[in-house]
């Protein structure tokens, strides 16, 4: 007997992220807090319920920009360790609680020097923070291991000092690289040096690409820059044809990506709000999955969107009818493209995911 497919089950089955932004998921009482506390008095409301609503509605602008001009509020409490430090262990424990068992979760360091931080206290404060909600997790029954992703910022031009700063860390939890911020007029090639350098550190690193700007974003994140993931990437859909019979043909960029297993970090939540999909019915995600690219299921944002991996999981599985098996592939999916040591990854999918998906579907009961 196959467990029934209801949003607790999803919640329960063990979940892999791999795009969840720090400073896109705090709770709204902890950003009322520290405002409080760190005096940042801008903040849009002091009541929880009604901040929340203000962070959905107003990240639901159907721009990037202005999705992204909401960060500010979040970025502006990040300015102290023990703010830093307070968030991480929350984010560590609220994605354990929607059942996630391994998170790459991503900040931008540069972000967080308003009032005289250096980047390396940041990094450290975020580490302190994932390591101490991790042990309060385990301490409730649950197990997470978090890995970061540095990000530079697209608009800024500091993306090789945070690319040599996540090469520092690498050993203490940094597992990989990626720009984020506005994508038009800021394409990837830009950072092109600081991708080159994290090749010969053999660092990986993933871009955000095809998300506010089409599909040449994606060529270059690819092809220029050596993207191993991308951020989003549903712009490829561009470069996937359905005719009228129903037959589907792949042009080059497309095809690459997809012999590649190059996986896609997808976000619907997130995509409906920037504009990316126009609606949950016409996001290219359905068709990515049906053609066997490497798609993944992602929060982005889980303040901005209200949601969880677990929600994004019940969207997609209310909207195209997926069952356990479809969540399965996706959650392998995401452990196969993980910045994590490769026998890491094994021990994941082969200790962790297949057993509990193999019960969930009810196999050799
Ligand atoms: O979907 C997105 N596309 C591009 N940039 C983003 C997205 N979500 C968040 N950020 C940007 O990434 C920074 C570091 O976490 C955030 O401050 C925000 O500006
Ligand atoms: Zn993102």
């Amino acid at each position: 007997m196959s467990t029934p497919l209801t949003s607790e089950n999803l919640r329960l089955a063990p979940k892999v992220v791999l795009h969840d932004h720090l400073d896109g998921g705090l709770r709204p009482q902890t950003l009322i807090d520290l405002a409080k506390e760190t005096g940042y008095d801008r903040l849009p409301s002091t009541d929880a319920g009604t901040l929340a609503t203000w962070f959905r509605e107003s990240a639901n602008s159907g721009s990037l920009e202005r999705y992204l001009e909401t960060f500010a509020h979040t970025v502006g409490v990040m300015q102290t360790r023990d703010a830093i430090t307070r968030i991480a262990a929350e984010a560590a424990e609220d994605l354990a609680a929607d059942g996630v068992v391994y998170a790459e979760v991503r900040y931008a360091p540069e972000q967080s020097q308003q009032k005289g931080l250096g980047l390396d206290e940041i990094v450290e404060a975020t580490q302190e923070g994932f390591a101490l909600g991790a042990s309060r997790a385990a301490a409730d029954g649950r197990t997470i291991r978090v890995g970061t992703l540095l990000c530079g910022m697209r608009q800024a031009d500091r993306s090789q000092e945070i690319a040599e700063l996540a090469v520092r860390h690498r050993d203490s939890g940094v597992v990989g690289f990626d720009i984020a911020g506005p994508e038009a007029g800021f394409p990837p090639t830009r950072q092109i040096d600081t991708f080159e350098y994290l090749r010969q550190e053999n660092m990986h690193f993933t871009i955000h690409a095809g998300e506010s700007f089409g599909l040449p974003s994606v060529w270059e994140a690819v092809q220029r820059c050596g993207a191993e993931r991308l951020g989003h990437g549903v712009r490829l859909a561009d470069d996937v044809t359905v005719g009228e019979d129903g037959s589907v043909k792949l042009g080059e960029v497309a095809s690459y990506v997809r012999d590649r297993r190059i996986a896609l970090e997808m976000c619907p939540s997130s995509n409906l709000q920037t504009g990316a999909a126009k609606s949950l019915e016409e996001h290219p995600f359905p068709l990515l999955a049906a053609e066997r690219f490497r798609v993944t299921v992602n929060t982005d944002n889980r303040l901005m969107s209200d949601c969880t991996v677990s929600s994004e999981f019940g969207l997609l599985v209310e909207a195209f009818g997926y069952g356990w098996e479809d969540v399965e592939r996706f959650t392998l999916n995401a452990a196969k493209a993980a910045f994590i040591d490769y026998e890491d990854r094994r021990a994941l999918i082969d200790d962790v995911l297949i057993p509990a998906y193999q019960a969930l579907a009810g196999d050799g009961s």
